[in-house]
């Protein structure tokens, strides 16, 4: 086998075109962690869990060292093995003892149903599995690391909270400096009682993006202390997962605010209901909830641009659809159209643009436009559950998610491996290093079958001209580049 090495992962390649993309591991820089040839398993320690009544029973419960996970499920006989990730979860060997571990979790960006369960496992499992009882909870997002205070997280406090909304730790954007932030893992941790440290980072794209400089920068300083990621993700645009914790509860969530958009435009003459859900770049809410509903007439997202006027445009199939069914419902992600709109090039504390809202837009252009049309008055009723589906607990589902990946960011932690994040990949639990995921955003491929049972199922146009119909057959699903060829075309129509 081949193998190269750096900062983010390590690459090793094996026959029939199998790769790994391997998570860092503390020993690969922390010298007195290394392995020697005299005794290569020196400064690590049995897993506590050997003698934990519940996990000693089971049979084959320590991950195989040469366990891994493909990235792609569908392959030809004749197509290489390709790329695969470590299985995630608990080693034979760990690289801390229990009474040495300071830990510290950190929620950041914006909420997501299931922060509070990620956490409450963390702690829990830090605990019960590793005996590690030193946990620190780090208020306010990144910037409180150095500006706030912190607070102890036992198992106790933390007992109920998986039943709540929100992050008990709280959260923010903005705030990110890498030095401060480092410095104050240092100051709490190493140089106080030479402990070694293990970092938990709860959260999105932006989240990830920081913790990769603050593991370099640990990197940097040779520091023992573990950086571990856990992906969040309302929008579900973090790419390589299978999909992040809280979507699935946000896609249910959603069916409420769409039902009762139903039941405003049935009731109305011409009554038509919209929805904005969640999706700045990817239109996954948007998409599921309403294959998910059966009740929207039209689903609009951001990787789809659409027009409102002329032929095959979105004011025509509104006045089919009243014309046959006296009512419509319209499900536009809050990405949707920005192009059609006039942008001021604002940004959030984080850098992330701040969007118009394109719900307001299209429900205020479509009142003007029937209005025009004195044949037709339409009622319309527009709805935004955004903050609402954001703030509720996770479902039974999500709870079960959210507790599997803050498992498996202790099993690694514990293991030593740093720079990774735990993620669902094919249906396995692995350990993703930062930089696939921070590479690109997760997007909806419009090319691909997702979208086209949308699209049956909605019976809505496409928005595509001839044009584009030909670039459509042509390119071969499932890649970010063919969309981005596919969406040059896709200009909007006057
Ligand atoms: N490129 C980056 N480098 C370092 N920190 C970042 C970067 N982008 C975002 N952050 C920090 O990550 C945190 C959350 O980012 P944000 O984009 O608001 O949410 P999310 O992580 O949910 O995408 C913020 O504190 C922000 O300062
Ligand atoms: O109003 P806020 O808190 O800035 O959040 C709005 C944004 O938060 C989200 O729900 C998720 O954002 P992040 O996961 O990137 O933090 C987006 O869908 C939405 O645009
Ligand atoms: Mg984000």
């Amino acid at each position: 086998m081949d193998s190269q090495s750096n900062f983010q992962m390590k690459v090793v390649e094996g026959e029939f075109g199998y790769v790994i993309q391997d998570v860092p591991h503390l020993s690969d820089y922390v010298s007195d962690l290394q392995c020697d040839s005299i005794n290569w398993m020196r400064e690590t320690y049995p897993n506590p869990l050997r003698s934990n009544p519940a996990y000693s029973v089971v049979k084959q419960y320590f991950v195989d060292m040469d366990d891994s996970v493909p990235e792609k499920m569908v392959v030809h006989k004749d197509t290489p093995r390709g790329v695969h990730f470590r299985r995630a979860g608990p080693r034979q060997q760990v690289y801390f003892a229990s009474d040495d571990v300071l830990a510290c979790i950190v929620t950041c960006g914006g909420l997501c149903p299931g922060l509070n369960t990620v956490i409450r496992e963390i702690v829990h499992s830090l605990d019960y599995m590793y005996g590690v009882t030193k946990v620190l909870g780090i208020e306010g997002g990144y910037r409180g690391f150095y500006s706030k205070n912190t607070i102890n997280l036992t198992p106790k406090l933390c007992n109920d909270i998986h039943k709540r909304g929100g992050t008990i730790i709280g959260s923010s954007r903005g705030g990110h400096d890498t030095t401060k932030i480092v410095d104050s893992v240092q100051d709490r941790g190493i140089n106080q009682a030479l402990l070694l440290a293990q970092v938990y980072i709860i959260g999105g794209d932006g989240t990830l993006r920081g913790a990769n400089v603050i593991y370099e920068e640990i990197r940097k300083r040779g520091l023992k202390v573990a950086v571990a990621g856990i992906p969040k993700t309302i929008d579900n645009d973090i790419p390589v997962i299978d999909r992040s914790f809280g979507f699935d509860t946000a896609v249910e969530e959603a069916q409420r605010a769409i039902n009762a958009a139903h039941v405003e435009a049935d009731s109305a003459e011409n009554g038509i209901g919209m929805v904005k859900l969640m999706g700045r770049y990817s239109g996954f809410i948007a998409m599921h909830a309403t294959l998910a509903s059966r009740d929207v007439d039209c689903c609009l997202i951001p990787e789809s641009p659409f027009y409102l006027e002329g032929k095959g445009g979105l004011f025509e199939y509104i006045e089919k659809k009243l014309k046959e069914n006296g009512h419509m419902v319209i499900v536009v992600a809050e990405g949707a159209g920005q192009e059609l709109l006039v942008t001021k090039n604002e940004e959030d504390a984080s850098g992330n643009k701040l969007l118009q809202d394109v719900g307001l837009w299209i429900a205020q252009r479509i009142k003007e436009h029937f209005a025009k049309q004195a044949t037709m008055p339409v009622t319309l009723k527009y709805i935004d559950p955004t903050y609402m589906i954001r703030a509720i607990p996770s479902n039974a589902s999500d709870n079960v998610y959210c507790t599997l990946l803050a498992q498996s960011a202790v099993h690694g932690a514990m293991a030593g491996y740093t720079g990774f994040t735990s993620g669902l990949v094919n249906g396995r639990h692995t350990y993703i290093p930062f930089n696939r995921i921070i590479e690109k955003q997760n997007k909806v491929v419009i090319t691909d079958r997702m979208w086209a049972r949308l699209l049956s199922s909605t019976n809505q146009p496409s928005f595509q001209g001839p044009k584009c119909a030909s670039v459509s057959s042509a390119g071969q699903p499932g890649t970010d580049d063919k969309v981005t060829g596919l969406l040059g075309c896709l200009t909007p129509k006057p």
